[in-house]
């Protein structure tokens, strides 16, 4: 077999469980680059699964002990590797754009929510993986097909993957899963888990100082007062500091003269342990808490990560890979593809093949009326961006970001308050600068991505004893767009929009020049679609 591919270029986002088996899977190939992209460091309970990481690698960014691995492993690979999460500043579109697919192998709903729409407005394919004990799941997106947004998924989610321990927990799941991982390591008798070192279990103190204060976290936490030892209050959903401690020492003494436990979540004194090491962990890094019985729930619930499943789907991932790059320019093999999605269940069967679904009409993360362009978010004002837009699409405009309204025809006032204000003092989240813009007269509806002029790309760096230059620095903005190969380029014709350079003055005007035209259409309705041109010139 050839897995030649020197005209391909590979995003692969998030270097974990799936991660670490893609990686293991390409180890024969040849691409023209490999990029990967993770922002944690490596943990001991990851070594279990990702078998790019050893016990000397605990702390470091897993992307680039994962790329130093594997430059032995496959040099031919081409392993360009990232410290970052791909939903920071510096990850344009202008990044995304020089990739012809990516993978993803994350464990969250909004980092996939997020890579789809950038990909989608760009025209590149996606596959994604994921995992959740036995069962796991792989599909693939592209143009015409089913996106990732376009059903929500369950809100009624009961069980919770023990995936990283994240030595930066972002919500409160993270921490309760640490809780638990705490709670094992002290009172079940196994090692390895968090780092052992440094403490001595027989001195709550020593314990506490070990796991709530240090360096390591925003907010280090103090040891009050002895006197706090024996006694807890727990009334209130929010209790200080000092009650949590009291809580916390409290049941650690009790739980520390049973022996060896196991976790119990119908035993209220272990459940009193994980709330408030839970907590206590939210305080550390200014997260906001669940309550008791929330985290009860999830302290019950904790699905742990099977190796197998996850290689697995990455083989999946690999194989729809390989479908789309063999076969890109067969679109209806890519759509009976899509309709295979894996699922493991205990009953011995493997694979179920379900329908195919049809793209969600409502869903704006896929739609085609996507364009997205560059300005200086520090220069201009609303007033600008939505004169400027009504002007060419002559109708009054309701237009929306990830976090607010930033404009409504329909109410004066909340204009009138956010009328002069620049794009970054309302810009405030990764998605801000993803406006959806409606007609006020439902005449259409149209995605406008903007992208700060000045963007660079920043990658962080931190002490480790890997070589840098496995780490290839580039600023997107110098990348020349690259040519792709041809079958694809036609697939993806109509979502090409000529950069072009903008001078930004006072007097603003928009924005990109279509290099072919973009269709405005409203619901997707054949017999009552509406076109409209928009014609973005620049000054
Ligand atoms: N926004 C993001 N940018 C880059 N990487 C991300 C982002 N969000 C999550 N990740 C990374 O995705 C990886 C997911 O791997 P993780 O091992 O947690 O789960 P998995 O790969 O789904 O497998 P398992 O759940 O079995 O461990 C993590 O290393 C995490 O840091
Ligand atoms: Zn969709």
């Amino acid at each position: 077999m050839n897995y030649n591919y020197p005209n391909i270029r590979i995003l692969m986002v998030g270097v974990g469980g799936i991660g670490c088996e893609v990686l293991k899977m390409v180890s024969k190939f040849t691409f023209q680059e490999f990029h990967i992209i993770d922002m944690d460091t490596i943990e001991v309970s990851n070594l279990n699964r990702q078998f790019l990481f050893r016990l000397e690698h605990r702390g470091q960014s897993k992307s680039l002990v994962a790329a130093q691995t594997m430059k032995k492993m496959a040099p031919q690979l081409n392993i360009i590797a990232h410290f970052a999460a791909i939903n920071s500043p510096g990850y344009t579109m202008d990044f995304f754009r020089q990739f012809d697919a990516v993978i993803m192998a994350l464990d969250n709903a909004e980092t996939r929510s997020y890579v789809n729409k950038v990909c989608h407005a760009l025209g590149i394919f996606i596959v994604d993986a994921g995992s959740m004990g036995f069962k796991g799941q792989a599909n693939a997106y592209y143009e015409g097909t089913v996106c990732y947004d376009c059903y929500p998924i369950a809100t009624t989610q009961k069980q919770y993957p023990a995936c990283t321990i994240r030595s930066q927990p972002s919500n409160c799941t993270h921490c309760v899963i640490w809780a638990k991982y705490l709670f094992t390591q002290l009172f079940s008798g196994e090692v390895g888990i968090l780092e052992v070192e440094g403490f001595d279990k027989t001195q709550p103190n020593s314990v506490f100082s070990k796991f709530f204060k240090g360096e390591e976290m925003p907010h280090s936490i103090d040891i009050i007062d002895h006197q706090l030892i024996q006694k807890y209050h727990f009334s209130s959903r929010k209790e200080s500091i000092e009650e949590l401690q009291g809580m916390w020492f409290y049941t650690y003494n009790q739980l520390n003269q049973l022996g060896v436990l196991q976790y119990d979540k119908d035993d209220d004194l272990h459940v009193l342990f994980i709330y408030a090491s839970t907590a206590l962990r939210c305080r550390n890094f200014n997260i906001e808490q669940y309550d008791y019985q929330q985290i009860k729930s999830i302290s019950g619930n904790i699905i742990h990560a099977i190796a197998s499943t996850n290689s697995i789907v990455a083989a999946l991932e690999i194989q729809r890979l390989l479908a789309f790059i063999q076969n890109h320019h067969k679109i209806q093999y890519l759509q009976d593809l899509k309709a295979a999605s894996y699922v493991q269940t205990g009953k011995k069967e493997r694979i179920l093949t379900l329908n195919a679904a049809i793209p969600n009409p409502l869903c704006n993360s896929c739609f085609h009326n996507q364009i997205y362009t560059k300005i200086d978010f520090s220069v201009v004002k609303i007033v600008d961006l939505v004169t400027s837009l009504k002007n060419h699409l002559n109708s009054e405009l309701n237009i929306v970001s990830l976090s607010r309204i930033i404009w409504d025809d329909e109410d004066e006032n909340d204009n009138e308050a956010i009328r002069q204000k620049k794009l970054n003092e309302l810009f405030k989240s990764d998605l801000d600068n993803r406006l959806i813009i409606k007609s006020i007269e439902e005449k259409f509806l149209a995605v406008l991505w903007l992208q700060h002029l000045t963007d660079q790309l920043q990658i962080q760096f931190i002490p480790t004893k890997i070589e840098n230059k496995i780490l290839r620095l580039k600023n997107p903005l110098q990348n020349k767009k690259k040519e792709r190969i041809r079958t694809q380029q036609e697939i993806k014709e109509l979502k090409e929009t000529e950069i072009l350079p903008i001078k930004t003055s006072d007097k603003f005007k928009i924005i990109a020049q279509q290099k072919t035209e973009i269709l405005i259409d409203e619901e997707q309705n054949e017999q009552t679609q509406q076109k409209k041109k928009i014609e973005l010139i620049i000054d």
